[in-house]
C-alpha cells in the first residue's frame, strides 16, 4: 500500500507540475506579447522623435502631430504591461518591473530633451545636444531589451515548447525594428535633401543585410506553419510588400543618396509610403503569439484532463486496491486465522462451537472441510476415549465387586484392607475385624434352591451394609462368608457391632421370591489389631474365632486374642 501510494503520489505530483507550468505559461506568453508591443511603440516613438530633431518647427509639423499619439501609445503600452506584471504575484517578475520602470524613466528624460530641442529653430540647436537626444532615444529602446529577454526566458521556463514561437515573435519584432531603423538612417539626408554620409550608407547597408537575414530565418522557422493559409498569406505579404516593395523603395532612395541627394520626397512622404508596407511584420508577430497562446491553452486543457484522469485513475486504483485487500483479508487471511485457532482448539481438545461454512469453492473451503472432518474424528475419538474410560471404571468396579451381592470381593478386600491396615500399623490405631458366616446355609440351598440361597446372601449383605460406616470395608469373603474391617474400633466395640448384626440377622424374616419366608442365623469371629498382626494373621485369627463359634453351637460371637492362643482366647458373648 505504501509503495502504491508513493508511486501514485509521484505520478500526481508530476502531472500537477505539468499542469501548473502549462497554466503559468499562458500569462507568461501574454507578458512577452505586451513587451513586444511596448517595444514596437518605443521604436515608433523613437523614429518620430529622430525625425523631429532633424527638422525645423514649421517643417516638422507633421512629425509633431504624429508624436503625441505615438507617446500616448507608448504610455498606454507601458501601463498595460505594468498592470499585467503587477497582477501576477511572482518573485521572478519583480526585477522585470524594476527594469520597466527604468525604461520609463529613460524615456521621460529623452522626451524632455527632444521637446526642449524641438522647440528651438534648427539652426539654434546644438548638434551635440541633438546627437545626445538621438542616443537617448536609442538607449530607451535598448534599456527595454532586458525586459523582453527576461519575460521570454520566464515564458520558456514555464513551457519549453513555446521556445520556438517566442523566438519567431522576437525575430519578427526585431525585423520591424530594423525596418524602422533603415528608414531612420535615411531620414536626416532626406530632410536635408543631401547625399548620404559614408556612415549612413554603411549603417543602411548593414541594416539591409540584417533585415534580409532575419526575414530568411523567420521564413525558415515558420515553415511548419506554411500549410496555414493566414500564415502563408502574411509571410508572402512580408516577402512581397515589406521586404519587396518597401525595401526596394528605400533602396531607390539609398541609390539617390549615394549620388545627388535629390530625393524629390519629403521625409513625411517617405514615411507615408514606407510605413504601411511594414504592417505585415507586426501582424505576423501577433499571429505567432496568438498561435502560441492557442497551443498553450490547448496544452493547459490537456494537462488538466490528464491531471483529472490521473486523479480519477488513482482513486479507482486505490479503491480496487483496498477492495482487493479486503477480499484477501476476508477470503484468505481471516479463514487462515480461524483455521489456526481451530487447529489449536482441536490440538488442545477444547470445545469448538462451529466451523465457519465456506462461501466459496476454493482452497480455503477445502481446508475448512478438512477441519470439519478432523473435528468429527476428534469428537469420535473423544467419545471412544470417554467410553473406554467408563469401561475401565466399570471393569475396575467389576473386578473389585462381588457380582452377586455388590460388596467388595476378596481381591478388593485385600487391596483396600492393606491400606487400612497400613494406616493402623503406622499410627498405632485401633482396628477390628469381623468375620461372619451364615449358619447351615447348605440347608437353605438344599431346601429352597440355589437361587433362594443367592437371595438370602443378598439380603444378609444388605443388612450388613446398614452397619457399615463410610470408612469401614465390607466384603464377601467366601461363599456365605462376609468380612468387616472397622478402623478406629477396638475389640469391645467390634464385638458390639457383631452382636448388633447377629441380632438383626436372627430377627430378620427373609422373604424369598417364591413367597416363602425363612429365618437364618450367623456366627461371628471378632478380632482386634494388636500391633504385630498382619492382615492375613488377623483374618486367620478371626477365622479361628469363627470356627470356635460354629463349634460352640452357631449364632454366636467368638473372639481370639493373639497372644493367648486359640483355646485360651475362647469367650462367648
Ligand atoms: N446359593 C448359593 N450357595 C452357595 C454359594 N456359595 C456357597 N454356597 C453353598 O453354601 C454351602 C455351604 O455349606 P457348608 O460349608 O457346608 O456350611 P453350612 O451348610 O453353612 O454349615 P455351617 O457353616 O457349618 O453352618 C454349600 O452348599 C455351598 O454350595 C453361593 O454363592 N450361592
Amino acid at each position: 500500500m505504501l509503495l502504491f501510494l508513493t508511486l501514485t503520489g509521484k505520478i500526481l505530483d508530476s502531472e500537477w507540475t505539468v499542469y501548473q507550468h502549462s497554466t503559468e505559461s499562458i500569462p507568461a506568453i501574454r507578458n512577452v506579447h505586451l513587451a513586444l508591443l511596448t517595444e514596437e511603440k518605443l521604436v515608433i516613438e523613437r523614429g518620430i522623435s529622430n525625425s523631429l530633431l532633424r527638422q525645423d518647427i514649421q517643417d516638422g509639423a507633421a512629425a509633431l502631430a504624429r508624436l503625441a499619439p505615438a507617446r500616448a501609445a507608448s504610455a498606454q503600452a507601458f501601463a498595460t504591461l505594468r498592470q499585467s506584471l503587477q497582477a501576477q504575484a511572482s518573485p521572478w517578475l519583480a526585477p522585470v518591473a524594476a527594469n520597466v520602470q527604468l525604461t520609463e524613466d529613460t524615456l521621460a528624460a529623452m522626451r524632455k530633451e527632444v521637446d526642449s530641442l524641438a522647440a528651438l529653430p534648427k539652426v539654434q540647436r546644438d548638434p551635440e545636444a541633438v546627437t545626445t537626444a538621438v542616443d537617448m532615444a536609442m538607449t530607451a529602446v535598448d534599456a527595454f531589451t532586458p525586459t523582453v529577454t527576461a519575460l521570454s526566458s520566464i515564458a520558456i521556463q514555464a513551457d519549453p515548447q513555446s521556445h520556438g514561437g517566442i523566438d519567431s515573435a522576437q525575430l519578427a519584432s526585431s525585423l520591424r525594428n530594423i525596418a524602422g531603423q533603415m528608414m531612420s538612417t535615411l531620414t536626416a539626408a532626406i530632410v536635408a535633401q543631401r547625399p548620404l554620409t559614408i556612415q549612413e550608407r554603411y549603417t543602411f547597408a548593414k541594416l539591409s543585410g540584417q533585415a534580409e537575414q532575419l526575414c530568411s530565418v523567420i521564413e525558415l522557422q515558420l515553415r511548419g506553419y506554411s500549410h496555414k493559409p493566414d500564415f502563408k498569406a502574411t509571410l508572402e505579404s512580408i516577402h512581397d510588400h515589406s521586404m519587396g516593395e518597401g525595401v526596394d523603395f528605400l533602396n531607390t532612395l539609398y541609390v539617390i543618396g549615394r549620388t545627388s541627394g535629390d530625393y524629390g520626397l519629403t521625409s513625411e512622404q517617405v514615411v507615408a509610403r514606407y510605413v504601411p508596407k511594414m504592417t505585415a511584420i507586426p501582424h505576423l508577430r501577433d499571429m505567432i503569439v496568438a498561435e502560441m497562446l492557442r497551443q498553450a491553452e490547448y496544452r493547459n486543457q490537456w494537462a488538466r484532463y490528464i491531471l483529472l484522469a490521473t486523479v480519477g485513475l488513482a482513486i479507482l486504483a486505490l479503491g480496487i486496491f483496498v477492495l482487493l485487500l479486503r477480499v484477501i483479508r476476508q477470503r484468505v487471511l481471516r479463514p487462515i486465522l480461524e483455521a489456526t485457532n481451530l487447529f489449536v482448539a482441536l490440538a488442545g481438545e477444547r470445545q469448538i462451537a462451529a466451523i465457519p461454512v465456506p462461501h466459496y469453492d476454493d482452497e480455503i473451503s477445502d481446508m475448512m472441510r478438512a477441519i470439519n472432518i478432523l473435528k468429527t474424528y476428534s469428537q469420535q475419538k473423544k467419545c471412544l476415549e470417554k467410553e473406554r474410560e467408563q469401561m475401565i471404571v466399570q471393569l475396575r468396579a467389576a473386578s473389585d465387586t462381588d457380582f452377586l451381592t455388590g460388596l467388595l470381593n476378596r481381591r478388593a478386600l485385600f487391596s483396600q484392607g492393606e491400606q487400612q491396615f497400613g494406616i493402623a500399623r503406622r499410627y498405632r490405631r485401633q482396628l477390628a475385624l469381623i468375620l461372619m458366616d451364615v449358619d447351615h446355609f447348605k440347608t437353605v440351598n438344599d431346601k429352597y434352591g440355589h437361587r433362594a440361597g443367592d437371595q438370602v446372601l443378598c439380603m444378609v449383605a444388605e443388612l450388613s451394609r446398614r452397619f457399615r460406616r463410610k470408612v469401614d470395608l465390607l466384603a464377601r469373603y467366601g461363599g456365605e462368608e462376609f468380612l468387616l474391617l472397622l478402623p478406629e474400633i477396638d475389640l469391645g466395640q467390634g464385638n458390639a457391632v457383631a452382636e448388633k448384626l447377629r441380632t438383626e440377622i436372627e430377627a430378620c424374616h427373609f422373604k424369598l421370591d417364591g413367597g416363602a419366608v425363612i429365618k437364618v442365623t450367623a456366627s461371628f469371629g471378632v478380632v482386634a489389631f494388636d500391633g504385630d498382626d498382619t492382615l492375613e494373621s488377623l483374618i486367620a485369627r478371626a477365622d479361628l474365632a469363627l470356627y470356635k463359634a460354629k463349634n460352640g453351637g452357631r449364632n454366636m460371637i467368638m473372639t481370639s486374642p493373639r497372644d493367648t492362643g486359640l483355646a485360651a482366647s475362647d469367650s462367648t458373648l
